[in-house]
């Protein structure tokens, strides 16, 4: 059988786990490398140890440190680096990106400097490429289960349908559910958002909090992302699917989460900087977390988890500080919306 051909740009462990559904999917894939070596360990070892550990890929994966080899012919094209990289990646894929490939992003995060989201930056790195046709995935889905086949949600977003039905169509089987979403803003701005409050989740548990407490931050955290998403121009009802309550719980919840590990972590007295070292994989939430800050004082959204998480990580607060201000604010609305819409049946 002749394999139609995919690129997946970069070989961490989110990569690898859709480099991974793609083979399955009938597939030949090429996995980007950073490096030369990590792509001689794939090839000779068959294993991507540092990202995905003892985990055996296919043989329908190959790997390359060369972007021109990794993109030749390929008619679906995944980025999944970091957000910080995506841009660098992007130009340096640009020559070799077929104009009629299937180009989808599965990265969490905005661009730091710029504050761009990801198919923003894509659009601009690859101008010969139709820019309503640039798909996000996204939704809750480690890479640790998805690798074993364990079953997974995702939803897939673009502004023409048809590139969202054409990502759907090459990523779907009986393990990975895909589902589509016309809210390409939505959903970027809820998968990036989550890792900051699966952060604070971690911390929380890190401080030796209960579930009560990790519970008011998935609830009230699902406001701020909400709040600031719709703002941005996101639909309200994607936050409360796959890329919204789903992606939140998930990173919340699971031990896998880079996100919450480190937060975990920092709870535990360790300064970030060793955190970060220690976690030796991209922890999108950390420079989320100043993004959606200077983003919640741009459109002028209320973000208080957000906001207190930005003084503990950059400027030094303590962490208990930092709940004992969330705890001890004035007094609000559960929803200022829901008490207007009730506003003539408050008995005062
Ligand atoms: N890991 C998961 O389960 C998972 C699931 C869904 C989404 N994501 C998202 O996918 C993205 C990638 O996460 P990951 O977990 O695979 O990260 P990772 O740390 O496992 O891997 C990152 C990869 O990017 C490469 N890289 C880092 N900096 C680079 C640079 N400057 N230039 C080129 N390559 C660079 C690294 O070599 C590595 O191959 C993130 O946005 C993350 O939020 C991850
Ligand atoms: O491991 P995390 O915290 O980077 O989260 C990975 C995915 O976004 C979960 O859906």
């Amino acid at each position: 059988m002749s394999l139609r051909k995919a690129a997946v740009i970069t070989a961490g462990s989110w990569g690898t786990g859709l480099a991974s559904v793609l083979a399955d999917n009938d597939f030949a894939v090429t996995l980007y490398t950073r490096t030369q070596a990590q792509a001689d360990e794939i090839n000779d070892s068959r294993r991507n140890g540092k990202y995905t550990g003892d985990f055996v890929l296919s043989e329908r994966i190959t790997a390359t440190a060369s972007m021109e080899e990794a993109l030749s012919g390929a008619g679906v094209v995944l980025f999944v680096s970091p957000s910080h990289a995506m841009r660098q990646v992007a130009r340096q894929a640009r020559p070799y990106v077929l104009a009629s490939a299937t180009v989808i992003h599965a990265t969490k995060g905005f661009e730091p400097e710029t504050m761009k989201r990801m198919t923003t930056v894509l659009a601009e790195e690859l101008p010969h490429l139709d820019p309503s046709r640039l798909v996000v995935l996204s939704g809750p889905s480690h890479a640790e289960e998805v690798v074993q086949r364990r079953p997974t949600t995702v939803v897939v977003a673009a502004d023409c349908l048809e590139a969202a039905e054409q990502a759907q169509d090459v990523l779907i089987n009986p393990y990975f559910r895909v589902y589509t979403n016309p809210d390409v803003i939505g959903v970027e701005v809820g998968g990036a958002l989550k890792n900051i409050i699966a952060l604070g989740a971690g911390l929380s548990d890190g401080l030796g909090f209960g579930d009560n407490a990790k519970a008011a931050l998935l609830t009230r955290g699902l406001a701020e992302i909400a709040r600031l998403g719709a703002s941005m121009g996101g639909h309200a009802l994607t936050f409360s699917g796959l890329a919204g309550v789903g992606d939140l719980v998930v990173t919340c919840t699971s031990q896998h989460s880079r996100n919450w590990r480190a937060g975990y972590l920092l709870g535990q007295g360790r300064p970030l900087d060793e955190v970060l070292e220690t976690m030796g994989m991209v922890v999108e939430g950390v420079k989320t977390t100043k993004t959606a800050y200077a983003l919640s004082k741009q459109y002028e959204v209320s973000m208080p988890i957000t906001e207190q998480l930005h003084e503990v990580l950059f400027a030094g607060k303590e962490p208990q500080q930092a709940v004992g201000h969330l705890m001890g604010r004035g007094r609000t609305h559960e929803n200022e919306e829901l008490a207007d819409a009730f506003g003539g049946k408050w008995i005062l």
